[in-house]
């Protein structure tokens, strides 16, 4: 058996078209969607990933805004940039690229940005509205890959036991939350777990977000699972690859996400979507 891909740029585009739509429609009421985004050093992977937001933001009819600051910037003036994007009217969503220099206290930060305009859904206000199932934004990577199981029939998740390997509060913990949200059982399972293969062995849905290559190898998935995969590493060869052994698990999973081109996509699609959602949402209370 060879696992049939989800392919996070063909559901993308899709999904990228409906937010042309949208944003079309508040622009033509004179509303534009505008997201800002800041990058503070120059880590080569953040700027990849910050380059293709903004074209992104390009490509649907979003207004976008990138500042870059040197990395000596002071915390200071890094909470005095947000609260001026904050009161900005032109800006709807506003993205703090992690991991911010050590300088820099990330909490600090994400917690001045307006949970208004938390398009990345890392603000407290947002990681406490998803866990009391309220209305909020969702982060985008975990948001995401709920698509990419909605795609393939499987948004419900009754009977299912979903096993998410990571904790971090913004990939492993958000995805639990939905996963949960969607009425699977759902396991956690991290550096501190005795016996990893135990628990994936049970699951039909496996969630990969540690950021270490073959995490999951095809000996701890169970035939017909859907794994999908968060990680972005790099081989031998400096290629782009995920936490799971793609090669090995696909001859057992009935689902699999590729990198590139799973969900890396739909993380940055799913921020498009939350920063038309919350123009929408100013228009309307306007
Ligand atoms: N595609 C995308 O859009 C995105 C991709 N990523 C990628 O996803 C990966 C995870 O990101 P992030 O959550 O920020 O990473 P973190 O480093 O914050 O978290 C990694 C998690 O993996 C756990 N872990 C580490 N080693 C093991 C192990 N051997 N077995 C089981 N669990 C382990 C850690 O456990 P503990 O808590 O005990 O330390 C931790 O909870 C990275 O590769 C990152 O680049 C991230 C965001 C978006
Ligand atoms: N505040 C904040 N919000 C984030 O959402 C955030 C962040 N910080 N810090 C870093 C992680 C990582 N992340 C990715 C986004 C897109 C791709 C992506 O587009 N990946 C492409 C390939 C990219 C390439 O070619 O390197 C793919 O998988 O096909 C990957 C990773 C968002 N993150
Ligand atoms: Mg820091």
């Amino acid at each position: 058996m060879t696992a049939q891909v989800i392919d996070g740029n063909a559901l993308s585009r899709q999904l990228r078209a409906e937010v042309a739509t949208r944003a079309a429609a508040l622009t033509a009421r004179g509303v534009k969607p505008g997201l800002a985004v800041i990058l503070v050093g120059d880590n080569p992977a953040s700027q990849v990933y910050v380059r293709n937001k903004v074209k992104a933001c390009e490509e649907a009819g979003l207004h976008s805004v990138l500042e870059k600051y040197d990395a000596t910037m002071t915390e200071a003036e890094l909470l005095a940039r947000v609260e001026a994007l904050n009161n900005d009217p032109a800006i709807h969503g506003i993205l703090v690229q992690l991991p911010l220099p050590a300088h820099l206290d990330d909490h600090k930060v994400i917690e001045a940005i307006s949970p208004t305009k938390d398009v990345d859904g890392f603000h407290v206000a947002s990681a406490g509205a998803l866990m009391v199932g309220e209305p909020g934004f969702k982060a985008c990577t975990p948001y995401g890959c709920m698509k990419m199981l909605e795609s393939i029939g499987m948004g419900n998740l009754r009977g299912k036991h979903a096993v998410v390997i990571g904790r971090s509060n913004i990939v492993g913990k958000p995805m639990a939350m939905m996963l949960l949200q969607a009425n699977a059982t759902v396991t956690v399972c991290h550096s501190g777990t005795a016996d990893l293969a135990f628990h994936t062995r049970q699951a039909d849905v496996v969630v990969a977000a540690v950021g270490k290559r073959n995490v999951l190898t095809a000996d701890m998935v169970k035939p017909g699972a859907v794994v999908i995969d968060v990680g972005m590493n790099r081989n031998d060869e400096g290629k782009l690859c995920g936490d799971v052994d793609y090669e090995g698990v696909k001859d057992v999973a009935g689902w699999i996400t590729p990198v590139p081109g799973g969900v890396g996509p739909m993380t940055i699609t799913m921020l498009l979507v939350s920063t038309v959602e919350a123009a929408e949402r100013g228009l309307s209370a306007a």
